[in-house]
């Protein structure tokens, strides 16, 4: 399919449609050849009785029979006798040491409700499309928090996420709601997701503790490219969607409009969508009913040995290393003992409880809820927590099949990140060590540079993710610390075919090396969805045109305009979105997938302090761009220096090509002050001595650069 002109933009990101998803790759050859979405989306429509998120999600359809229909009450359920109760689990299922506390209310409340009255959703939308408001919203409607604390966005936690707006880590939150219609307690698991592209991985994650979505679409702004985009991971996890209409409060609503993309986009049902203001709570009363009607609840055995999920974690400063886990088979409480497939560590339960919105200790946590956990003794180390491992009871790990795991996030743009002061570096390592635990996409690794002293390279899922986890490392930690240029990783493959993936271009091979003469050099490259007004178009071609881009196909829905292009991803640590926002007064959208690598005309770039090259600001460019990023550097870092005794030269340098310099001046000590404008021959004698001195100096001295002109030039 690649290079083929895309006929729709269900079609925009066949990838994500993984085999052994139930969606036949003929079909996707079909509608490529010219058939439309319907051919795929009618099985989309009967996969609203799905439930991937049941014990054998990824695998199998939801029979409906199979549901556990047992009543659920707070005492342990252990009936599981094989290999797991002969085991030293046993002992350890009893009731933790101490005996039963008494349970509170509303322990006693979510006790009487069966996993059939589990519902376990998340909110699939376009970066500030409402998620995190509608969230606030439904909160509020269920009584978990009180109406003042609405609009607060409860569930963005992190000061960057309020600052910014926008939502960074997958927050979770636990519901009672009373049905109306039937007057019955529902348990509702709510998990609030971020809605822009680099953080697809908490994304995913998401996805894979529920069994629905609501797709929401601001009725101002219609279907974007990140709705685009996470409706297809939504649909390859097989959520069952209900399409919801937001912000329909706002005078420049075009509510018809976006039903009518809903529709073409998706093929959902427009009939079918709810149509609300998550700002004034308009129609909100009718999304948990959709919800219970429409999203299947989870499947799972509570009196099977523990089968859970490590969805996510995070560090508490008080408590260590917290999971987020989803229970599928069993339940856990505290004093029980686990094992860890990943690692094969034990552990036993400290304490469980829900998120509600904070955290709520409870008794135990039982087959289809969603909690979180934490040991006693502690995990020792923060890798331990593996997103994705499979929990089971001690000695059950011969009758538990593990889940597969999530798919290692790949990263994409490098950083290195050194202390202003070396003297704090065991400070921001244990700051870096804290951000990484909660932030799992984040590559860590040692890395060390001439001018700049001992540091780390740390890998980023895209550039926001970079500057997010910047922010938050000043903002959380206090950290003070230099971050060079981002860039993105590139391939070397030598004349004998060995392959090398350079992330530090410091270590980038010089242009004089005998093996590079021979070798080809790759750039990995990203099919971009853009999503844009059409009074737009011929603009934001000709900036995709100038990142060396390929255009892979245009549709136009109204007036909006979906454009896909495969572009290098150098181009995205270059700011491609702010381009496209400015060129389009914020209306341009984009999404990007890894497209692989591309063969391409690389070039390493050093600036030259005096000849002597610095490491920290080499980078790997295309040869196209050298000259503007060499006259861009010299110009910028001459601003930065001091000024020396003696003459600076700053050059860059391309391959063997230098492309760009800067001289800077001396001080200039006026020697001649004090002497008398006739003494021409003193005055010859004193300007040569001063001239031999310059020299020895340059010969022997070094540029002292402060890193706080380090600091400078690296800030953008
Ligand atoms: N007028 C109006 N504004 C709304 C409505 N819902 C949300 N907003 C506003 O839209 C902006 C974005 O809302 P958020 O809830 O932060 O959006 P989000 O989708 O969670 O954003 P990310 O978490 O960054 O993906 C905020 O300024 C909200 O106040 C609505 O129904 N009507």
């Amino acid at each position: 399919m690649r290079g083929a002109p895309c006929p729709n933009i269900l079609l925009m990101r066949p990838c994500l449609l993984r085999p052994g998803l139930h969606l036949p790759r003929c079909r996707l050859g079909q509608a490529a050849r010219g058939s439309t979405i319907p051919a795929i989306l009618p099985r989309a429509q009967k996969r609203t009785n799905v439930s991937l998120s049941d014990s054998k999600r990824r695998i199998s359809v939801y029979n409906g029979n199979a549901a556990v229909s047992r009543p659920v009450s707070a005492e342990p359920l252990r009936t599981f006798s094989s290999t797991c109760a002969n085991s030293s689990n046993a002992k350890a299922n009893a009731p933790a040491s101490g005996g039963h506390k008494p349970m509170t209310e509303l322990e006693k409340r979510i006790s009487a409700i069966p996993i059939e009255r589990y519902r376990n959703f998340c909110i699939v939308a376009h970066i500030d499309h409402g998620k995190s408001t509608l969230s606030d919203r439904l909160l509020e409607h269920t009584g978990t928090i009180s109406a003042g604390d609405a609009n607060k966005q409860v569930l963005d936690k992190l000061d960057v996420e309020r600052e910014r707006g926008i939502t960074v880590k997958a927050q979770t939150c636990t519901m009672i709601y009373k049905n109306p219609k039937d007057g019955l307690d529902y348990l509702l698991h709510l998990v609030d997701t971020p809605g822009h592209v680099d953080f697809r991985a908490e994304v995913t994650r998401s996805y894979a503790s529920c069994g629905g979505a609501l797709l929401l679409v601001d009725a101002s702004q219609g279907v974007q490219a990140q709705t685009v985009a996470n409706f297809h991971l939504a649909f390859a996890e097989g959520l069952t969607l209900i399409p919801v209409v937001n912000k329909i409060d706002m005078a420049s609503a075009d509510v018809e409009r976006a039903l009518d993309q809903i529709e073409r986009a998706f093929e959902l049902e427009p009939s079918k969508a709810l149509r609300v203001s998550a700002k004034t709570g308009l129609g909100i009363e009718k999304i948990l009913p959709a919800v219970i009607e429409e999203i299947p609840h989870p499947v799972g055995d509570a009196s099977k040995p523990l089968r859970m999920l490590l969805v996510d974690s995070w560090y508490d400063t008080f408590r260590g290393v917290i999971c987020l886990v989803r229970v599928f088979d069993g339940q856990l409480k505290a004093g029980d003992k686990i094992v860890s497939f990943a690692t094969g560590n034990q552990y036993t339960v400290g304490e469980v409880g829900i998120q509600y919105p904070n955290q709520v200790p409870q008794t135990l946590i039982r087959a289809g809820q969603v909690g979180y956990v934490f040991f006693n003794p502690g995990m020792k180390k923060i890798q331990d927590a593996k997103i994705g491992d499979t929990f089971t009871n001690l000695g059950c790990e011969n009758v538990v099949e593990p889940y597969p795991g999530f798919e290692e996030p790949k990263p994409m743009v490098f950083v290195a990140a050194f202390p202003t002061d070396q003297s704090n570096y065991t400070k921001l390592s244990d700051s870096i060590g804290q951000l990484v635990l909660n932030d799992r996409s984040v590559t860590l690794q040692k890395d060390s540079s001439d001018a700049l002293g001992a540091g780390w390279r740390l890998g980023f899922l895209g550039s926001l993710h970079c500057s997010v986890f910047q922010d938050r490392l000043r903002q959380e930690h206090g950290a003070d610390v230099i971050i060079t240029e981002p860039s993105v990783p590139t391939k070397i493959v030598y004349s004998d075919g060995e392959e090398d993936i350079i992330t530090n271009p410091a270590q980038f091979p010089e242009y004089d090396h005998h093996r590079l003469r021979s070798a080809t050099l790759y750039e990995p490259v990203v099919k971009a969805t853009i999503a844009l007004p059409e009074d737009y178009y011929g603009r934001v071609i000709e900036i995709l045109e100038a990142t060396r881009g390929t255009n892979e196909g245009v549709e136009f829905f109204g007036n909006q305009v979906i454009m896909k292009y495969e572009i290098p991803a150098a181009s995205l640590v270059d700011d491609l979105f702010g381009k496209l926002k400015g060129a389009t007064k914020g209306y341009a959208t984009l999404d990007y997938e890894d497209a692989g690598w591309r063969e391409s005309d690389l070039v390493k770039m050093n600036l030259l302090v005096n000849k002597e090259p610095v490491d920290a600001i080499a980078r790997i460019v295309h040869r196209s761009q050298a000259v503007r990023l060499g006259r861009a550097w010299v110009v910028k870092f001459k601003e930065h220096v001091s000024r020396q005794m003696f003459e600076v030269v700053i050059q860059a340098q391309a391959g063997r090509q230098i492309v760009a310099r800067e001289t800077l001046k001396p001080f200039r000590k006026d020697v001649l002050a004090k002497l008398h404008a006739s003494d021409i021959s003193r005055r010859r004698k004193l300007l040569e001595k001063q001239k031999e001195g310059r020299k020895r100096l340059r010969a022997v001295g070094n540029v002292v650069i402060e890193q706080e002109s380090f600091q400078k030039f690296l800030s953008k």
